[in-house]
């Protein structure tokens, strides 16, 4: 680590490509140690990640149904009525022979013997006898029809979404396998006030904030942040005592990322036998973000990510090294990387003589157009984006390749 820090005060330059520094994350990510597969309450698994392919446990429907109020039919018509079924009723009725109906609502098993289900709008209904225009087969929903008992229906890697959670209800299921690791922050910096108006010296923390988000969009939760000052010795006891806890997949340090006589993360890593994996990004913003990991080379776990001080730079670190190996750790594809991965870019956009610019764009018309207001300091822009335009030195337009932002 002080080979790091002399080497860039004499100006050589280790940082990483973005594209590189992308790509290791997410390695690294799959690499490291898993956090432990749960069985969780449906209830409380939501944003987590499916460990396991969900299996029917029932077929949908689970018996042969009706899908419409109206009568169960069996044979030719006119019918004569024998009876009511309606829904929830468990002891069904007995079968039809030809030439018989029940009334029947919409979700109640329908008789053995059904041919079809004719609606009270197609139906004539003179005392106990109904006529109407009945087609086989219609609006009789057959169990299975939907899903089958023992179909896969969505596989492990899927994220926990309310529909996922309804569908495996539907399923029969009460819990469900999955991973959802855990993320501890250390966020830094004597300057920062968490309330209020800040005075003049001071600055209102904007990362704190900023950070459960991104790391529920990889499919992890966020324990409380801790606020520090920018002591070195706090900083190696706070991450000490996280790693010894042993809880967390990941730690993310907020600041303290630079070269200045406060920016305590590359030492206090070295401090704790942590390895570097990435150790700067030429991209602006977000240069002095870094990647590394603690454990063996072998089982490397907690990672660490260290996010730049400046909000604006945070959230492209984020976006670079932090969601990518988180997402790689929940066992789920990259939410930056969605489709459409590029577009053609609207503007005016110039190129870096050597760093990646990440532009904040929103996409309209199928382009994406830049915002302005993106520069390190604030998150204005990416506050206004759907993703960030990917401008590399050297880039010709107009396709830009994007990094999708949650929205
Ligand atoms: N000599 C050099 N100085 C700097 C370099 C460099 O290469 N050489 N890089 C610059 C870049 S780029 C960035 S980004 C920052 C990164 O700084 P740190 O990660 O060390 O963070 P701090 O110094 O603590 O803060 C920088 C800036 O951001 C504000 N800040 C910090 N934390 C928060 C927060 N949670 N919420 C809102 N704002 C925050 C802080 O007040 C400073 O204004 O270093 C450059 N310097
Ligand atoms: O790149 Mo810094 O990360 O400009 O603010």
């Amino acid at each position: 680590m002080r080979v790091h820090r002399e080497a860039r005060a004499h100006g050589a330059d280790i940082a990483r490509p973005w594209n590189v520094a992308r790509a290791a994350a997410r390695d690294l990510g799959a690499r490291a140690v898993r956090p432990p597969t749960r069985r969780l309450p449906l209830e409380e698994a939501r944003g987590a990640t499916l460990a396991e392919d969900l299996v029917a446990l029932v077929g949908v429907p689970s018996y042969d149904t009706s899908a419409m109020d109206g009568y169960a039919v069996a044979g030719p018509g006119p019918w004569n009525v024998v009876g009511r079924v309606l829904a929830g009723q468990r002891d069904g009725h007995a079968a039809l022979r030809p030439g018989q109906a029940v009334e029947i609502a919409t979700g109640a098993p329908v008789p053995g013997g059904t041919e079809a289900v004719l609606p009270y709008e197609h139906a004539l209904r003179r005392g106990a006898e109904v006529t109407g225009e009945a087609r086989p087969g219609r609006h009789v929903r057959r169990a299975g029809e939907e899903t089958a008992r023992g179909e896969t229906v969505l596989p492990a890697g899927t994220s926990v979404t309310p529909a996922v959670l309804g569908l495996a209800a539907s399923l029969g299921h009460d819990a469900l396998a999955v991973r959802r690791p855990r993320v501890a922050a250390l966020v830094t910096g004597d300057e920062l006030v968490h309330s209020g108006l800040p005075a003049p010296g001071t600055v209102r923390d904007a990362i704190g904030p900023l950070l459960p988000g991104m790391v529920e969009w990889a499919g992890a939760l966020l324990e409380d942040p801790r606020h520090i000052g920018d002591g070195f010795g706090t900083m190696v006891s706070e991450l000490s005592r996280i790693v010894t806890a042993g809880t967390v997949s990941m730690i993310v340090v907020c600041g303290a990322s630079s070269v200045g006589p406060a920016d305590h993360v590359r030492g206090a890593l070295a401090e704790l036998g942590a390895r570097t994996v990435v150790d700067g990004v030429s991209c602006r913003p977000g240069h002095p973000q870094l990647l590394g990991h603690l454990g063996s080379l072998r089982e490397p776990g907690p990672l660490v990510v260290g996010l730049p001080g400046n909000p604006g730079a945070a959230l492209a670190a984020a976006v670079t090294l932090l969601v990518p190996a988180l997402a790689a750790l929940s066992g789920r594809a990259d939410p930056t990387a969605r489709s459409p991965r590029a577009l053609p870019l609207r503007g005016e956009v110039e190129p870096h003589g050597h760093d990646t610019r990440l532009v904040a764009v929103r996409i309209e018309d199928g382009h994406a157009v830049p915002v302005g207001h993106d520069r390190p300091g604030t998150l204005r822009g990416a506050a206004m984006a759907d993703a960030l335009a990917v401008i590399p030195p050297g880039w010709s337009p107009p396709e830009a390749e994007l990094v999708w932002l949650p929205r």
